[in-house]
């Protein structure tokens, strides 16, 4: 049974191979991703770790100055413009940042603008009355400050009323996407020059924009193209943060006439598959629209989510199309790993769990939230058996399919209880139903996005499994330490770069990585971690500590962004 779902599971994935008409993804190869070496690659070293971590490269942010811990040295009218903000709209990582980031940045003492979708009517938020024609649209303009922070909620009614998410519905992605978030972009460059945050004026030219993912990746080229010639942003910066480049915005090449630019800059948002990766009716001569590709070509720095993978993405494997022009412009890419805004993840005192806990008294917290949340489920009541988790979007990237294909030797070979929670790919979610069947006694999968949830699952847990195929950075693992949960995951990506392997010899370390991205490699890495709880109760112990006293806020990377705004403010406009 369970081999016939794999095979299913297998079948469907080289299905995402090549285009797909109307979607917003471009899913390439991804069984060439399965195989991800990315030891094999060798890369200059630099002196810098990101939060003491296990990264040490070439694309990490050296500091020019001495680090300034609480407040920046020099202050800056920054603008995130963004599909997603959290706690408003939020369907993975990108939300979280999204919020974090600038909340940071803000505490520093920047003056920080967040502009995303008004996708519903939210409380507190108030309408400014501002309103705007971009190209053939007319956008409003609401706002509420938080912490310092002005969030800017873009009305429009492309983005109001939609029965599905930020993206898609039940029939797959909105067909007018490339719309929706090209007028995202727009919107966010009139925003500092129109609206007038409670009455401390509006932010003015002087900008550093950071947009993000391909949704507002048109953005830096809408400043060169429709505002540098008038003499608009002069002195402004653009900044493409990429937090997945395997969604990259592609479309069919008659898009183009929707994008409010003229001809001449068609050449800037086109991009050409080389004939192997070609598929689909519009792409027979490899011809699209590339949002993403727009953004890297004009931006004036990328930053990526973590040094790890701002290496990847310049290789063939990590690249999906877009090495070639990532590593043309490798002298302005850099990788900052993600923090987390540790007052919402905090074990002292989050609201979601039953009993909170600190350093001191973790493992009788911990073990109190896993009985309780045992009870809550209907598994057996044990504190002793290791709970193990999964977190995290149903997506192939996420390699829940692994999980699945590991589970039955799992459940056979060890005493364990296991519990997902995930929701997106219907055969993986149905995969998740069959594994709460199969293993009714000692599994749970709830299918769904439920936030309080996660808070309570991620507190519960002694293990949480990563098995991602790829990371661009992973929010979940740092969420799991600080919460004293002890991570197995793939090593790619940024989750290499922020879990340090066990080594028992030295007692260091935060949890356990795997370089062979299958189920055999996932197996061996939970055989470790089990053995260890069961057997090695005081080493687990020591584990759960270092990951928990580990720095995970933002501090350090919000200087490694103030770094990177100070050099893209050296340079000129890489796209005049
Ligand atoms: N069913 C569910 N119920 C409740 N909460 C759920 C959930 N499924 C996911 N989440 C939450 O969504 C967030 C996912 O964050 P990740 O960083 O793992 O993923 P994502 O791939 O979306 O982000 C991309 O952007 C981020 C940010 O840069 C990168 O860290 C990441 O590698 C990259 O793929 C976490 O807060 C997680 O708890």
């Amino acid at each position: 049974m369970l081999r016939l779902r794999n095979q299913f599971i297998n079948k469907r994935l080289s299905c995402f191979a090549g285009f797909r008409r109307g979607t917003s993804s471009v899913r390439l190869h991804v069984a060439a991703v399965a195989d991800i070496k990315t030891e094999d690659t060798k890369f200059e070293l630099s002196t810098v770790a990101p939060h003491g971590d296990a990264s040490v490269r070439g694309t990490s942010v050296v500091l020019d100055h001495a680090a300034s811990p609480n407040k920046a040295t020099v202050t800056r009218s920054i603008v995130f413009v963004t599909s997603e903000v959290a706690p408003w709209s939020k369907t993975g990582g990108l939300g979280d940042v999204c919020s974090s980031l600038p909340l940071a940045l803000a505490a520093r003492g920047h003056r920080v603008m967040v502009v995303s979708p008004r996708y519903k009517a939210y409380p507190e938020v108030i309408d400014t009355g501002v309103r705007k024609r971009v190209g053939t649209a007319e956008v409003g303009f609401f706002h509420q400050n938080i912490k310092g922070v002005d969030f800017v909620f873009v009305d429009h009614p492309s983005y109001i009323g939609r029965t599905g998410g930020p993206y898609a519905d039940e029939y797959g992605p909105y067909q007018d996407n490339q719309f929706r978030f090209s007028l995202l972009a727009q919107a966010g460059l009139e925003a500092p020059l129109l609206v007038d945050c409670e009455g401390k004026g509006v932010y003015g030219q002087d900008i550093v924009f950071v947009a993000n993912d391909w949704h507002t990746s048109l953005l830096p080229v809408y400043l060169a193209a429709n505002f540098r010639p008038f003499g608009v942003y002069q002195k402004a910066r653009s900044l493409l943060a990429i937090h997945n480049l395997c969604h990259q915005g592609v479309f069919p090449p008659s898009t183009f006439d929707e994008l409010n630019l003229k001809g001449w800059w068609y050449g800037a948002v086109e991009f050409q598959y080389p004939p192997h990766q070609r598929k689909g009716s519009y792409a027979e001569e490899g011809r699209s629209v590339n949002f993403m590709k727009a953004g890297i070509t004009t931006c004036d720095r990328v930053i990526t989510v973590s040094p790890g993978y701002a290496e990847e993405i310049q290789t063939y494997l990590g690249g999906w199309g877009m090495e070639g022009m990532l590593t043309s412009r490798s002298p302005v890419l850099n990788g900052i790993t993600n923090g987390i805004d540790t007052e919402v993840w905090d074990p002292q005192t989050d609201k979601n769990l039953p009993v909170n806990f600190g350093t001191e008294d973790f493992v009788e917290g911990k073990r109190a939230c896993k009985m309780k949340l045992q009870e809550e489920l209907g598994l057996p009541v044990n504190g002793d058996i290791p709970l193990l988790a999964f977190i995290g979007r149903l997506d192939p990237q996420k390699g829940a399919d692994i999980l699945l294909e590991a589970a039955p030797q799992l459940m056979q070979q060890h005493d364990v209880q296991l519990v997902c929670l995930g929701s997106g790919n219907k055969d993986l979610e149905d995969g998740m139903r069959w594994l709460e069947s199969s293993f009714r006694s000692r599994s749970r999968a709830w299918v769904g996005f439920n936030e309080p949830f996660s808070h309570k699952l991620t507190a519960a847990a002694d293990i949480l499994i990563m098995p991602s195929r790829f990371e661009p950075c992973g929010l979940n693992q740092l969420y799991a330490m600080r919460y004293g949960t002890v991570p197995v995951a793939h090593k790619t990506g940024g989750l290499k770069d922020t879990v340090i392997d066990f080594d028992p010899w030295v007692k260091k370390g935060t949890g356990w990585t795997y370089t062979s991205c299958d189920a055999g490699g996932l197996l061996y890495a939970l055989g470790h971690a089990i053995t260890t709880y069961k057997h090695h109760r005081s080493d687990f112990v020591d584990l759960q500590k270092r990951g928990m006293s580990r720095d995970a806020s933002w501090d350090s990377a919000a200087q490694q962004y103030e770094q990177l705004f100070e050099w893209a403010l050296i340079d000129p406009p890489y796209c005049k």
